[in-house]
C-alpha cells in the first residue's frame, strides 16, 4: 500500500453511532421539564444541517445556545461516545492503526469529546481536524471559535483545500457535508456510510455506498477485521417468518428481505439468484431446480420442523447446510392434538356448528371422556413421544408404533406393526416425518383395520393420507370424527381458497396447517434458526444441521480458519494438508467430519500465511465450496 491514499473519516454518526451534540443534550437537560421539545429542535436543526438544507454556522449555533451545557457534562459525554462507537469502526481498529499516517478526521463537532474517543482507535492527534468549544468564567458552553473553517458553510471544503492532500482521497461519512468534498473535486471517492442513518438526500448523490466500514474496507482492498462484510450477505425470508428472525438478521449486519407467501419453483428460481441465506416454512419447495439457479447460497432455514419440502441431498451436494427448528413448536402441536381429540370424544365440531344455526342439541349420545381411552401414536419422535406423556397425564392408555426402536415413556406401550396398534385403539393420531416413502402410508386398508367408530387425526403431513379413502371411512361412519390440518394441496397464501373433499363432514375439524402456529412457538423458531445459521456463518459450526456432517467447532481464536466441503471421495484430505505444507502453513487444529457424499474439513491456520494457500485450496480436486474465515 502506497502512502498516496488518503482517507477522510466524518465523526458524527460515523465513527459513533450518534450526533455527540444530541448526545450532550440528554446529559444537559437531564431533568429539565421541556428538555423533549428542546432536543427534538436540536435533532431537527441536525438532521436540517446535515442534509445540507440550511446554514450550518447558524444552526450550529442555535443548537449550542439550546443545549445549555457545561464543561462538566463532557466527561459523561465522553463515556457515553466510547459506549456508541460503531460496530464496525471498533471491529477493524487494527486498519484505523496501521494507516493512521493516512487517515484523517474531519468533523464539525468538536475536539474536546472527538480527540479521546478516536485516540483511544489509534487515529493521531495531529490529523484530527475539528472545532472547539468556548466557556465563559463559570465553565458554561457559550459557542465556538468561529474562527476555525470547520464552523463555517462549506467548512470541509475549505479545510480539505487547505490540507491539499498530494494523493488519492477518500470521504466516509454519512452527511451531505461530506459528500460536498468530492463534489469540490477534493475527493476521488465518496462512501456514504449508512451503518447508522441512512439520509436520503446524501445516499441519491453517492456513488458508492459503506453499509460499514468493512464494506469500505473490502471494496478497496484494505485489511479488515473480518472475511467478508456482513452486508453483503443477503436474507430473504418467506412465509411470514416471526420479525424477530428479520431483527437478528438486521442486527448481525445482513440485507433482509421478506415475503408473505410461499414462492412457486418458477418464482423461487427467479428470486434466488444473489441470495445467501433463504428462510422458509413448510410450503416452500427447495427442489435441485431451485439451487441450480442460486449463485451465492450458503444456508437454507427451514423456520418450522419438517424438512420434507427441501431438496436435503441437493442442498448438501451443493455445500448448503440446512438448519430446521426441532423443538421450537413440538408442543404447540401436542396441545393442539389433545384439544382435538377431546373436542372430537365430544362430537364438538357438529354441535358447535348446529349451535350456530340456533339449533339447541343437548345430549350425551355419542360423547365420551378420554378417560381410560386407548391413544395410538404413529411416528414416536418428539411430538409423538410428548403427546404420549400429557395423554398419559390425562389418564389415557397410550400405544405406539415407530419404523425404529423408540424409548418407550411412561407406561407407553409399544408396538410391533402399524396394524397390531390400529386394531388395538380408539384413536389413531399420526406424527410421523414427511419423508416420500410416507406418501399415502395411511390408505383404505389402514382405516379398514381401524376399531369401528374410531377418531382419527393427521397434524403431520398432508401427503401421508388417502384423502380419498379418509373420506369414505367418515362417510361410511367407520371412523366417527377426524382432525385434520394438513393437506396434500395447500393455498400457497391466504388470500387463496382452500379446496377438498373433507369439507363439510359430520365431526370433522379442518384447520389451515395451524399445528405449529402459536406465536410463542413461531418467536422460538425465529430465535432458534438464525442463531443456527449465523453460527454456521461466523464459525462453521454445523451442529445440528439436517443434512451436513455435524461439527462443533472450537471458538476461533488468533487463528484464520480454512473451510473446505467436498464430495467424500478418497484422497482429498491427503490433498488439502498437501497444499498446506506446499505452503509452509503452521496449522493449529484440524476437524473432519464426513458422510457418505461430502467431506468437511476445518483447519485453523496461523495468521501469518502465504494468500496463494487459498487459490491453492479452491483448486483442490473435488472441492465443492471452500471460504476462509477470520
Ligand atoms: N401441523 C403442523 O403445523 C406441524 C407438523 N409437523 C410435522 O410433524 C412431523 C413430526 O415431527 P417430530 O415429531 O418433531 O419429528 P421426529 O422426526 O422427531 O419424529 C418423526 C417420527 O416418525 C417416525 N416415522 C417416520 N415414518 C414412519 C412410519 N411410516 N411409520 C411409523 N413411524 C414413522 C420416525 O422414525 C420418527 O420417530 C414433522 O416431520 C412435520 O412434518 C411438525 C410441526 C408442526
Ligand atoms: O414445523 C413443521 O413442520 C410444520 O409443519 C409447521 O409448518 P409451518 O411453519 O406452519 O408452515
Amino acid at each position: 500500500m502506497s502512502k498516496d491514499k488518503y482517507f477522510i473519516i466524518d465523526f458524527d454518526s460515523t465513527f459513533t453511532k450518534v450526533e455527540a451534540l444530541d448526545e450532550l443534550g440528554e446529559i444537559s437537560l437531564n431533568g429539565a421539564p421541556d428538555k423533549e421539545q428542546i432536543l427534538q429542535e436540536v435533532k431537527r436543526l441536525t438532521d436540517s444541517a446535515m442534509a445540507g438544507q440550511s446554514s450550518f454556522s447558524e444552526g450550529l449555533a442555535k443548537r449550542l445556545a439550546l443545549l445549555k451545557a457545561h464543561q462538566n457534562h463532557l466527561p459523561q459525554l465522553i463515556s457515553r461516545l466510547k459506549e456508541n462507537v460503531s460496530q464496525s469502526v471498533r471491529r477493524n481498529k487494527e486498519f484505523l492503526t496501521q494507516f493512521s499516517d493516512q487517515i484523517f478526521i474531519v468533523s464539525s463537532g468538536f475536539k474536546e469529546f472527538i480527540t479521546p474517543i478516536v485516540t483511544e482507535y489509534g487515529i493521531k492527534e495531529a490529523n484530527i481536524y475539528a472545532n472547539t468549544f468556548r466557556y465563559d468564567e463559570q465553565g458554561n458552553i457559550t459557542g465556538f471559535d468561529t474562527e476555525n473553517v470547520l464552523s463555517l458553510d462549506k467548512g470541509k471544503i475549505k479545510l480539505l483545500e487547505s490540507l491539499a492532500l498530494a494523493g488519492d482521497v477518500y470521504v466516509l461519512g454519512d452527511g451531505y457535508t461530506d459528500y460536498e468534498i468530492k463534489e469540490a473535486g477534493l475527493a476521488n471517492k465518496f462512501y456514504a456510510f449508512t451503518e447508522n442513518v441512512v439520509r436520503d438526500n446524501v445516499v441519491a448523490k453517492a456513488e458508492h455506498i459503506a453499509p460499514s466500514l468493512d464494506e469500505f474496507l473490502y471494496q478497496n482492498k484494505l485489511p479488515m477485521a473480518i472475511s467478508y462484510p456482513k452486508n453483503r450477505i443477503s436474507v430473504l425470508l418467506l412465509e411470514n417468518i416471526h420479525p424477530k428472525a428479520v431483527e437478528m438478521f438486521r442486527r448481525e449486519g445482513y440485507q433482509v428481505e421478506t415475503i408473505s407467501g410461499a414462492l412457486s419453483e418458477e418464482e423461487l428460481c427467479e428470486k434466488i439468484k444473489n441470495v445467501s441465506i433463504l428462510g422458509i416454512r413448510s410450503k416452500t419447495h427447495v427442489t435441485r431446480k431451485v439451487l441450480e439457479h442460486a449463485n451465492r447460497l450458503m444456508n437454507v432455514g427451514a423456520f418450522c420442523i419438517g424438512t420434507n419440502q427441501i431438496d436435503l441431498d441437493a442442498c448438501l451436494e451443493a455445500g448448503i447446510p440446512v438448519f430446521n427448528a426441532p423443538y421450537s413448536n413440538t408442543r404447540s402441536v401436542v396441545e393442539m392434538a389433545i384439544g382435538e381429540i377431546i373436542m372430537l370424544s365430544r362430537g364438538i365440531p357438529d354441535k358447535s356448528s348446529k349451535m350456530h344455526q340456533s339449533e339447541w342439541d343437548k345430549s350425551a349420545a355419542g360423547s365420551f371422556e378420554v378417560r381410560d381411552k386407548k391413544l395410538g401414536i404413529v411416528g414416536y419422535g418428539n411430538i409423538g413421544a410428548q403427546l404420549s406423556v400429557l395423554a398419559e397425564a390425562m389418564g389415557m392408555e397410550v400405544y405406539y408404533y415407530d419404523i425404529v426402536e423408540k424409548l418407550q415413556l411412561g407406561n407407553a406401550r409399544k408396538c410391533e406393526t402399524l396394524h397390531e396398534l390400529l386394531s388395538k385403539v380408539d384413536i389413531v393420531t399420526l406424527h410421523v416425518d414427511g419423508r416420500p416413502e410416507n406418501k399415502n402410508m395411511f390408505g383404505a386398508k389402514e382405516f379398514a383395520a381401524m376399531k369401528d367408530g374410531a377418531l382419527f387425526l393427521n397434524l403431520s403431513r398432508g401427503h401421508v393420507v388417502e384423502i380419498e379413502a379418509l373420506v369414505e371411512s367418515i362417510k361410511s361412519g367407520k371412523i366417527r370424527g377426524a382432525g385434520v390440518d394438513v393437506f396434500p394441496e395447500e393455498p400457497a397464501t391466504n388470500s387463496e381458497p382452500f379446496e377438498s373433499e373433507l369439507r363439510n363432514l359430520p365431526n370433522v375439524i379442518l384447520t389451515p396447517h395451524i399445528g405449529g402456529s402459536t406465536l410463542e412457538a413461531q418467536e422460538n423458531i425465529a430465535n432458534f434458526v438464525p442463531s443456527r445459521i449465523m453460527d454456521y456463518i461466523n464459525s462453521g459450526n454445523t451442529y445440528q444441521s439436517v443434512n451436513f456432517p455435524n461439527i462443533q467447532l472450537p471458538e476461533l481464536k488468533n487463528a484464520h480458519r480454512l473451510i473446505h466441503i467436498h464430495a467424500n471421495v478418497p484422497g482429498v484430505l491427503a490433498s488439502i494438508n498437501q497444499v498446506l505444507a506446499n505452503n509452509h502453513v503452521n496449522i493449529l487444529g484440524q476437524y473432519l467430519k464426513t458422510n457418505e457424499r461430502v467431506g468437511y474439513v476445518i483447519t485453523d491456520i496461523d495468521k501469518e500465511y502465504d494468500k496463494q494457500v487459498v487459490n491453492d485450496m479452491k483448486q483442490v480436486p473435488h472441492t465443492i465450496k471452500f471460504r476462509i474465515l477470520y
